[in-house]
């Protein structure tokens, strides 16, 4: 469904060019849910825009739902559903006249265009709602509504940007069961994220791409095997003592943390050894690898902090 090469985006300013997608091979099959998962400012939306033709690559090449990028950008167009992080739906219409126009602008007959609608608004929880106006729909509703427009045209793949940013737990919970379902119906998924607990329930694999370059991708379990065990955390006033035991310890005041392979078996040995020099532990945690795990191991830096700043 996607098949990217080479994808790459230069942007001019004043203080100098500025490399933000540096060359990103892209292979995504029919059916298939990736996450593109990646940092502020890694170059996700300018590849995601890339992906739907609303900015041309400096350099590469692609296909696109059968579509070459470059010479057939509107035959992509036809073919893929976008959703962007902003509302596509325009706060002062009436949820039927939205749809009714977007699907206008598709050109489906209206006869088609009726039973469409009431098809998507039935599978996005929205009948009953075609009268009211968009504004005062919950998120969750105008997040749903977004993606129905986007399906109106019946694309095989759907490109969807940041989709449960800004929804309480329970909208992003009712959200992802939707993305699920666009799976089982067979439609191919492209979603960014800059949730991992989002890329984790969604993905069948995921991609993880930092400073204009992938440097990561698998299925969410086969990136968090690549974290090099689990993590293990002493509370004990000897922590200095502890940390001389095992490579890689950190200690922070009266803990230490360290990573061994398959921490649960491990722990009563390492325990016993640990009492036997004298060691006092107050409390003791076995963490498994998260995907924050993996993102830090892969960049250096935690995902988790960059996406609470933004
Ligand atoms: N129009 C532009 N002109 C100059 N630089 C740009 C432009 N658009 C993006 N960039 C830069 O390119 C890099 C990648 O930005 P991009 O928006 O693709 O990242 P992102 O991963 O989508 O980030 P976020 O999660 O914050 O949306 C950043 O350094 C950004 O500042």
């Amino acid at each position: 469904m996607i098949k990217a090469r080479g994808l790459a985006r230069r942007f001019t300013t004043k203080l100098g060019p500025v490399e933000a997608v540096r060359g990103v091979d892209i292979d995504v099959a029919e059916g298939e849910l990736v996450g593109f998962l990646g940092p502020n400012g890694a170059g996700k939306s300018t590849t995601l825009r890339m992906l739907t033709t609303l900015l041309e690559p400096t350099a590469g090449e692609a296909i696109i739902a059968g579509h070459d990028l470059l010479t057939d950008p509107a035959g992509v167009r036809r073919n893929i559903g976008y959703v962007g992080q902003k509302n596509s739906a325009s706060a002062d219409q009436r949820v039927a006249d939205e749809l009714e126009f977007q699907a206008r602008f598709y050109g489906i007959t209206k006869h088609d265009a009726r039973r469409k609608i009431a098809e998507l608004l039935e599978r996005f929880e929205l009948t009953g709602l075609e009268k009211r106006g968009v504004i005062t729909l919950s998120g969750g509703q105008q997040r749903r509504l977004d993606i129905a427009m986007g399906l109106l045209h019946g694309p095989r793949l759907l490109f969807l940007d940041e989709p449960s940013t800004a929804l309480d737990p329970q909208s992003r919970r009712n959200l992802w069961d939707h993305v699920k379902q666009l799976k089982a119906d067979g439609v191919t998924v492209f979603l960014t994220t800059h949730y991992l607990d989002e890329a984790d329930f969604l993905s069948d694999r995921l991609l993880v791409i930092d400073h204009g370059l992938i440097v990561g991708e698998g299925s969410p379990d086969e990136l968090k095997s690549r974290v090099s065990g689990d993590l293990v955390v002493l509370g004990t006033p000897q922590a200095s003592l502890v940390a001389t035991k095992f490579e890689n310890a950190v200690v922070d005041g009266e803990k230490v943390s360290f990573r061994i392979p398959d921490g649960d078996r491990a722990l009563p040995a390492l325990l016993r050894d640990l009492d036997q020099i004298g060691v006092e532990l107050h409390s003791v945690q076995v963490h498994r690898p998260t995907l924050d795990d993996v993102f830090l191991t892969m960049t250096g830096r935690s995902l988790r902090e960059e996406s609470n700043v933004a």
